[in-house]
């Protein structure tokens, strides 16, 4: 039976930095896993995502030139993109795995579960460790309709070689939003059942029905107030019926009602670690109810968003703990961002907070007419700043192609607590987009 210091289970973002800085640091490490190694943001998630999107997101950028120069734009051939896609992710896995020997890391790959609080069986091997971290993940979630085995989930779509003609989300959330903008630009008849009455309820409602106005126009479909109830399959496509009746006809069906932790089958219940739905019970050092077992990233019951950044932040944060510091874990604002054209970006201190609170108040700053060429056109851009009392910035929302970027700027200004004073001591590149929103907010934040 081999002995480490520490055994991950799992190697996605939650996992694999904490691996590599305890290995480093001269521990002895092993990695399960059970897919492939790196996760979902490598393999099903972030990465493939962002590859296939970046042609979209040129061309709604091209599309702001016309009839200002720009006449005749180009075309996307999604078969041709998704081979690139192919080409550039699939071998991720094998990559990251040479990198992990080379580090001296073990990786096993196999089904790994829990016997006792110090040992690991992954298939006919049991391994045992000091420390143990569970990282693994969430997976989608299923709707129990008649029908199910016709739902697609974000991995299918991620991988079709050609893009239905007509395609069906059930969900108006992150996934459905992200996919649909892709899908629409293609030229497919895209329809978006969503049982709440509006889309993407984490977000600023006030950008979120400006993006949905802008898919409708676009040709997306959405029906808000509508569960799907069954999906049946007739001949050559599906019909969606909802729980008030109403049908559609489609070729394909994404089922995107959001995400469920992996907490079966690895035997937690066994050794007694608390779970709820909401994925597995952690305490302000990650610590689960074992004590020398930590879990991290998606596979916690958290309120933060579940995001790649945070898995990693939890990581290192592990990483720390291993190596002899105690502190309880201290998260920083978090940026979310929805990869839809336009980009949605949030961070901090949210609107509605900002509403009902009398410490703070909002400006809304519409960068994309006051910078209109540094920000290519994009005349509806806006961003919305919520300061405090002080005029220090404690939250933002973005509503534009730069927000991914933008709102990363504003975090750097959050977290740093920087006045207008403390900017105007930096000297920044110009001409540039970021340089002409830092003018724009220094103009309201604190003076010294
Ligand atoms: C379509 C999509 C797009 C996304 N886009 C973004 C984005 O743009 N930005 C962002 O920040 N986040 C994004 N996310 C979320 C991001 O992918 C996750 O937050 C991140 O991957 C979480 O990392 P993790 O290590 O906790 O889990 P995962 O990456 O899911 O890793 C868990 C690993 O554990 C393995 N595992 C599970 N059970 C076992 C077992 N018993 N034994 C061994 N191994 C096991 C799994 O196979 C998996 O590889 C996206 C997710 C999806 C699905
Ligand atoms: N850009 C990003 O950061 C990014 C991108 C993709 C995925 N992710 C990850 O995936 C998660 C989002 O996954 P998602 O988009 O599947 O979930 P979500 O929670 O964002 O949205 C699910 C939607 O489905 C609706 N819904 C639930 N049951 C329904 C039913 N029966 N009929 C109709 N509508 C129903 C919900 O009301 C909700 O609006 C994020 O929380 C994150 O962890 C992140």
């Amino acid at each position: 039976m081999k002995n480490y210091d520490v055994i991950f289970i799992g190697s996605g973002h939650a996992n694999w930095h904490a691996a590599v800085t305890l290995k480093q640091a001269g521990k002895s490490v092993a990695m399960i896993e059970k897919d492939q190694i790196a996760g979902t943001c490598t393999n099903y998630g972030c990465d493939p995502k962002i590859l296939l999107d970046g042609p979209f997101e040129l061309l709604a950028q091209l599309k702001q030139y016309n009839g200002i120069g720009v006449t005749d734009n180009t075309a996307i051939n999604w078969t041709e993109l998704m081979a690139y896609k192919h080409k550039a992710i699939d071998p991720l896995p094998l990559q990251m795995t040479a990198l992990f020997n080379q580090l001296g890391i073990d990786i096993v790959m196999g089904a790994a579960k829990l016997i006792d609080t110090n040992t690991v069986a992954v298939n006919e091997q049991k391994l045992t460790a000091k420390n143990i971290v569970i990282g693994t993940g969430q997976r989608p979630a299923k709707l129990n309709i008649p029908g199910r085995e016709f739902l697609h989930d974000s991995r299918d779509f991620l991988d079709l070689e050609t893009m239905p003609q007509k395609i069906t989300f059930i969900g108006a959330g992150i996934i459905s939003l992200e996919f649909a903008t892709i899908a629409v630009e293609l030229g497919s008849t895209v329809e978006i059942i969503e049982f709440a009455d509006h889309a993407l309820s984490s977000f600023d409602q006030y950008h979120v029905a400006k993006l949905v106005a802008k898919l409708e126009a676009a040709g997306v479909k959405f029906h808000f107030n509508e569960a799907a109830a069954q999906v049946i399959a007739k001949g050559d496509h599906f019909e969606i019926s909802t729980t008030n009746n109403l049908q559609i006809k489609t070729d394909y069906v994404i089922d995107a009602t959001g995400r469920i932790p992996n907490i079966e089958n690895i035997g937690l219940e066994e050794i007694a670690i608390q779970t709820t739905r909401g994925g597995i019970v952690v305490d302000d050092h990650l610590r689960t109810s074992v004590n020398n077992i930590y879990a991290s990233g998606d596979v916690i019951d958290k309120q933060i968003p579940r995001l790649t950044p945070t898995a990693t932040f939890e990581s290192n944060y592990i990483a720390q703990q291993l190596l002899g510091n105690d502190t309880a874990i201290n998260y920083p604002a978090i940026p979310s961002v929805v990869f839809s054209l336009p980009r949605l970006a949030q961070i901090g201190v949210t609107t509605r907070e900002a509403e009902a609170s009398d410490k703070y108040h909002t400006q809304v700053v519409p960068y994309g007419k006051q910078l209109l060429f540094q920000y290519k056109n994009e005349v509806d851009a806006e961003l919305t700043l919520i300061l405090d009392q002080d005029n220090y910035l404690v939250g933002a929302n973005i509503y534009g192609n730069d927000a991914p970027d933008l709102i990363n700027l504003i975090t750097m200004i959050i977290d740093g607590h920087l006045s207008a004073t403390a900017l105007d001591q930096m000297i920044f590149a110009f001409p540039s987009s970021s340089i002409g929103v830092i003018s724009l907010i220094s103009t309201l934040l604190h003076r010294d």
